[in-house]
């Protein structure tokens, strides 16, 4: 079995036990009480190259990360620093995460934000919707393709953007199928955990102007957005360097600087 496999496993489980104690009703009643998404497209389609932060505590290949006691905290220092969208891991056995993270950074940031986990249900989009994100990551390799458009379709009726994160050229071909917007590269293979920095620039020439490249995973650094950008990232996703650092505004600062360079301005 995947680690990949595993890890859905555990989702499915830890799922069944919210579904079984807060009914979907009860979510769609609280989710018409609240304002409609932010536009995340837009956000992701200003000049340079767009920052997307993340809190994560702890991740399946490193172990424990950071213990972000404050996920707010973080956060707005993240938004201080100038990202434009903060990822907010909330699966709870390997990243450490929760949907009460999600909440608390709701009511700390105007930042739009991502709730990443992974969703295998249109229960989890509702979750989502009600404790604050306008966006959601869809992880092709956990989804049949039938699953994947009813979930791209369902995220956007919701007001939600889904990002489709892809590893391989298939992948990447069955996001675009999906009618994604914002397609993401993971550098590192969920089957394996390793990390390949190349990935991004052998799939981004598949994935067309119109739509908007998310080079996910290894940015150590402004040089990793740099290469990430001369490749043809619109955004860059960026976890642990920022949760281990002792400056996460200063480390968000400095990507968006780079990000924001005038030669790779207008991309779009
Ligand atoms: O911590 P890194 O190497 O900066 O990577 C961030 C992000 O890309 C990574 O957390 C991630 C990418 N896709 C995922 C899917 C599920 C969980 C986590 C992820």
């Amino acid at each position: 079995m995947s680690v990949l496999d595993e890890i859905l496993d555990g989702v499915r489980a830890d799922l069944a036990d919210r579904q079984a104690a807060t009914p979907l009703d009860q979510l769609k009643e609280r989710a018409a009480t609240l304002p409609w998404p932010k536009d995340v497209v837009a956000a992701l389609r200003s000049p340079g190259v767009q920052v997307i932060a993340e809190v994560k505590r702890s991740s399946p290949s490193k172990g424990a990360l950071a213990a972000i006691a404050d996920p707010a905290a973080l956060a707005r220092d993240y938004a201080d620093g100038g990202a434009c969208l903060i990822s907010v891991l909330t699966e709870r056995r390997r990243f450490g995460g929760s949907l009460d993270d999600l909440a608390a950074v709701r009511a700390a940031v105007e930042t739009p934000l991502l709730r990443k986990d992974f969703v295998v249900s249109s229960y989890q989009l509702w979750e989502a919707r009600v404790h604050g994100a306008d966006a959601v990551l869809l992880i092709v390799a956990a989804l049949e393709q039938a699953a994947l458009v009813s979930l791209v379709e369902r995220a956007e009726s919701l007001g939600l953007t889904p990002l489709v994160e892809t590893h391989t050229a298939e992948e990447v071909e069955r996001a675009l199928d999906a009618g994604a917007t914002v397609i993401g590269v993971n550098a590192r293979d969920l089957k394996t955990l390793k990390v390949d920095r190349d990935t991004f620039a052998r799939l981004a020439p598949l994935i067309p102007d119109d739509r908007i490249r998310v080079a996910e995973s290894g940015v150590r650094g402004p040089h990793d957005l740099l290469a990430y950008a001369s490749s043809g990232a619109d955004a860059v996703l960026v976890g642990e360097s920022l949760v281990m650092g002792r400056d996460p505004r200063g480390a968000v600062a400095d990507l968006v600087t780079a990000g924001a360079h005038p030669a790779l301005r207008d991309r779009h």
